[in-house]
């Protein structure tokens, strides 16, 4: 290695114009992680012209998150970023620097904070129940549990954030669209924000947008830009009528106060606060939604960790009620079940990518600035030199670990850790601990008709959240007094 020559890590011979692109497969975090059982746990690859490290231990993970945080804390820019977050301007994808930062304390402040948590917690309670009784009235025929799912994260995250729901359930309410429509934008949303897109890599091909993608992006941007604009219309028209006495009800409220607020560091308009509801959206329904749809698959697999858990939920709160946020510190088992889970199944499966601001030395290899990151937690989670017996899926690991999800622990990394670590981990894991303590203490569940627990596969989907590619089907069944599902 002549000296002054840039040590970089080892990976793949990367082809000339397409680099190491021929290498991924339709899941490309399950062809790295086979890659880095040749390369090892810090891989350099070319996505067409683009630069890319990967880090799939806790060791590298550590270096980018904690060691080097500050310089590793950018985003990469994409067509994503660029067509779908009014320009790089929602927390998501804005580079490192004064309007992001400025942005998540914001979103600390206003909303993630414990008293702002717990003024909201009444919506999660509401919705919570909607989804209970929703689910009793189809008590003994199959369900598809995502779609349930999804319609009580959206209903929360949007009666938080938007003050109301902004949807209606059939076409013949007066609202501005109807549930189905809503999920379709997200869907398409969340399919784009996943996919390799070949302009984000080889940037010279960008303008012939041979997959079709930013056509796609901009498509969906107007329809989401036209919604946004009816939701802040209505809520600067209360603003406007009460003057004076107007009182920020919801997130909105707030961020359109601030665009009036002199003192901010980097003043927000309009499109930002559109921005910054776009990441509310985008980030909080997905993720819950599917990190419940795989931990109930490996339920259904295993009757035995069923029973353990409905155990546990008897002996702690009893069949007169429902699970609270604040039942959680005496439900270890549920909660080592979402650990597990998270584990096998981080649905953010490479982070959201960091970018290398400058060069820096990683683990003795350099680093180049420019490099965009990923950290594959998935391979990660399947590590035998981190984990015993990796493939099963054994929530008793965690009971009486002190491993959490916090981004202490850099072998179990689904929120990420960090300066960018997810802003939204408290309300997302207050989702999920009661959401999935009561679809276990509400129902016994098993599979629709003939289907045995050998017949439910595991096969994913590639995606900015990487979920179940056939939706889970099960059957509820009732397990506690008629009245309490009112
Ligand atoms: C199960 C639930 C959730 C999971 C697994 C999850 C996971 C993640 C991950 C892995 C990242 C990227 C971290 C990184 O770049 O290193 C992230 C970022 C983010 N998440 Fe979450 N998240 C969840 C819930 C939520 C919720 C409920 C919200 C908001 C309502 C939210 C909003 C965001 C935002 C705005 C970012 C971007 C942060 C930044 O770039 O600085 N997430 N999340």
């Amino acid at each position: 290695h002549p000296p002054g020559r840039k040590k970089l890590p080892p990976g793949p011979r990367p082809w000339p114009l397409i680099g190491n692109l021929n290498l991924m497969g339709p899941l490309p975090h399950q062809s790295l992680h086979e890659l880095s059982q040749t390369y090892g746990k810090l891989m350099y690859l070319k996505f067409g012209s683009t630069p890319v490290v990967v880090a799939s231990s806790p060791e590298m993970a550590k270096e980018f998150l904690r060691t080097h945080d500050r310089i590793f804390a950018s985003r990469p820019t994409t067509a994503a970023g660029k067509h779908t977050a009014y320009n790089y301007q929602n927390i998501t994808w804005a580079p490192y620097g004064p309007y992001w930062s400025q942005g998540r304390k914001l979103f600390f402040n206003e909303l993630f904070s414990s008293s702002r948590l717990a003024s909201s917690e009444y919506i999660r309670v509401e919705e919570r129940q909607a989804f209970l009784s929703g689910l009793h009235a189809r008590s003994g025929d199959p369900v598809v549990l995502r779609d349930h799912i999804v319609y009580m994260n959206l209903s929360v995250i949007s009666r938080i954030v938007l003050g109301r729901k902004y949807f209606s359930k059939s076409t013949d309410e007066k609202e501005i669209m109807t549930f189905d429509e809503f999920k379709e934008m997200l869907d398409e949303l969340f399919l784009l924000l996943g996919v390799l897109n070949v302009g984000d890599w080889i940037p010279w091909l960008g303008f012939l947008d041979l997959q079709g993608y930013v056509k796609r992006m901009k498509a969906l941007f107007k329809t989401f830009d036209r919604f946004y604009d009816h939701v802040l219309a209505e809520h600067r028209a209360r603003m406007d009528a009460e003057g004076e006495g107007f009182v920020a009800k919801d997130m909105v409220d707030v961020l359109l106060k601030l665009t009036e607020d002199p003192n901010l560091e980097v003043k927000l308009d309009n499109e930002c606060v559109k921005a910054l509801i776009q990441d509310l959206i985008a980030g909080g329904i997905d993720t819950s939604s599917k990190t419940l749809e795989w931990a109930m698959s490996e339920l259904i697999k295993q009757p035995l960790l069923m029973k353990k858990a409905t155990d546990e939920l008897d002996r702690v709160i009893g069949r007169d009620r429902w699970v609270q946020e604040t039942d959680h510190p005496n439900l270890p088992f549920i909660d080592s079940v979402l650990k597990e889970t998270m584990r096998l199944h981080p649905v953010v499966v490479f982070l959201a990518p960091h970018f290398a601001t400058q060069d820096c030395k990683v683990a003795g290899y350099d680093i180049l600035k420019n490099t965009t990151v990923f950290i594959n937690t998935w391979s990660m989670g399947r590590d035998s030199d981190t984990w015993a017996d990796p493939f099963s899926f054994r929530p008793e690991r965690f009971m009486g670990s002190s491993i959490d999800v916090k981004g202490n622990h850099f072998e179990l990394l689904p929120f990420g850790s960090g300066r960018r670590i997810c802003p939204g981990y408290s309300l997302g894991l207050k989702i999920l601990r009661t959401t999935l303590g009561n679809l276990l203490h509400g129902f016994n569940w098993s599979l629709p008709g003939n289907m045995k627990i050998e017949d439910v596969d595991m096969e994913e989907e590639f995606g900015l959240t990487t979920y179940r590619k056939s939706p889970l089907v099960v059957v509820p069944e009732a397990r506690l007094a008629t009245h309490l599902y009112k």
